[in-house]
């Protein structure tokens, strides 16, 4: 038997319900896959605060790195709005990205034929879109230095050096290598110093992967193309703010938010979560819909090298949308039964075991 030491961060909000489906599902495919995890909970976010006073404790960033994944819910909420930005949720998770070193951000988005009708778009536009948001995570506006606020003026710096560009450029040209070979690089080189740089040097690295046809887009063109026509992208590579902006809109083509994952991977431990947040408005009500948490374990089991186990996950997804169960967020497509968040994870847990 296999065993894996498991860092879990159920987070805030809606993050512990929806990490608690993701445990059930994981336990129910080690026992036909005979794997066992061992969990370990470590705190991060608004819980962190208010345990500890910090959202980003050094106990966790080291309880992770000892660990050989991290499955995390989400952080944040109303309630740390007010803090100082230093202690709010959000850079808890920042700091916890970079002091993983996870720079790479891996964000399918794939749309289900069982929910063909549930994106925003009309079904022949959306039926088979199959793309990856590959987001630069620990560089960019996010961690730019200079950066200030006063009563008059505020700015922050977008900034990427030429080792951060060339190693997230070789983790989009290696993805597109196992896909469709085709990378499109979305920036603002129009505008930006900083985006004519992301585009130079990626045509650099485009040298090394020649059987990979490489395409450059403006961010704005791409947030109209991604819905005029999701299907001409197969691998996206960009940085970490259009990346953050141009995934959640990638969720609306496959039909809810709640069904994204992600990998965020570069470090000696990689960590799985979903792109969206701690959905505050609806969290503790059991409404959240857990397969984007649930398929960022199937994530983390692929990168374990557990393909079969990952298989079994995603198989059942599909199985239990085939059988028309929805959470209240896809209630309206093709709906036989709306279920909650517990039971949409007892019923993934059951179909992985076929
Ligand atoms: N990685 C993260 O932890 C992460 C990501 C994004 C936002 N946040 C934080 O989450 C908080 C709320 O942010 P927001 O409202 O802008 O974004 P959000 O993603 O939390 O929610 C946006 C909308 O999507 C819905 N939604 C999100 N996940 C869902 C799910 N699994 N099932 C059904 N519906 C779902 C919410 O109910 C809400 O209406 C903020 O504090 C923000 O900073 C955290
Ligand atoms: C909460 C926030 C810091 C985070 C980000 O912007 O990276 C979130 O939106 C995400 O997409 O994971
Ligand atoms: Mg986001």
């Amino acid at each position: 038997m296999k065993t894996y030491n498991i860092a879990v961060i159920k987070g805030d909000g809606i993050g512990p319900e929806i990490v608690n489906e993701a445990i059930k599902v994981l336990n129910s495919v080690g026992v036909v896959e005979n794997i066992k995890f061992n969990y370990k909970e470590y705190l991060l976010g608004g819980a962190a605060y208010d345990a500890v006073g910090d959202p980003c404790p050094d106990e966790t960033i080291k309880g992770c790195l000892e660990s050989d994944a991290v499955l995390f819910g989400s952080i944040g909420g109303y309630k740390w709005e007010s803090l100082p930005k230093e202690k709010r949720p959000e850079s808890g998770l920042l700091k916890l990205r970079k002091e993983l070193g996870l720079f790479a951000n891996i964000r399918p988005a794939i749309i289900f034929d069982e929910l063909v009708n549930a994106s925003t778009l009309k079904p022949e536009i959306i039926k088979g879109v199959d793309l990856v948001v590959v987001r630069e995570l620990t560089g960019g506006i996010y961690f730019g230095e200079p950066r200030y606020k006063d009563k008059e003026k505020a700015y922050n710096t977008m900034i990427y050096t030429r080792e951060e560009v060339e190693r997230i450029a070789h983790v989009a040209f290696k993805e597109a290598m196992k896909r469709n070979k085709k990378v499109t690089s979305i920036d603002k080189a129009n505008v930006l110093e900083v985006s004519e740089f992301w585009r130079e040097i990626v045509e650099e690295i485009a040298k090394e992967y020649p059987e990979v046809e490489l395409n450059h887009m403006y961010v704005d063109n791409a947030a109209m193309q991604l819905i005029r026509n999701p299907k001409q992208f197969d691998v996206i590579l960009t940085g970490n703010i259009f990346g953050d902006i141009l995934s959640d809109e990638a969720s609306m083509i496959v039909g809810s938010i709640g069904l994204l994952p992600s990998a965020s991977i570069g470090g000696r431990v990689g960590l799985f979560e979903p792109i969206h947040g701690s959905a505050p408005d609806i969290a503790g009500e059991q409404k959240a819909n857990p397969i984007a948490t649930i398929l960022s374990a199937a994530m983390m089991l692929e990168y374990l090298n557990e393909l079969n186990a990952a298989k079994r996950i995603k198989d059942a997804i599909k199985k239990v949308l085939a059988l028309g169960y929805r959470t209240p967020d896809l209630a309206e497509f093709d709906a036989k039964e709306v279920v909650n968040t517990s039971k949409m994870g007892d019923l993934i847990a059951k179909y992985v075991k076929d």
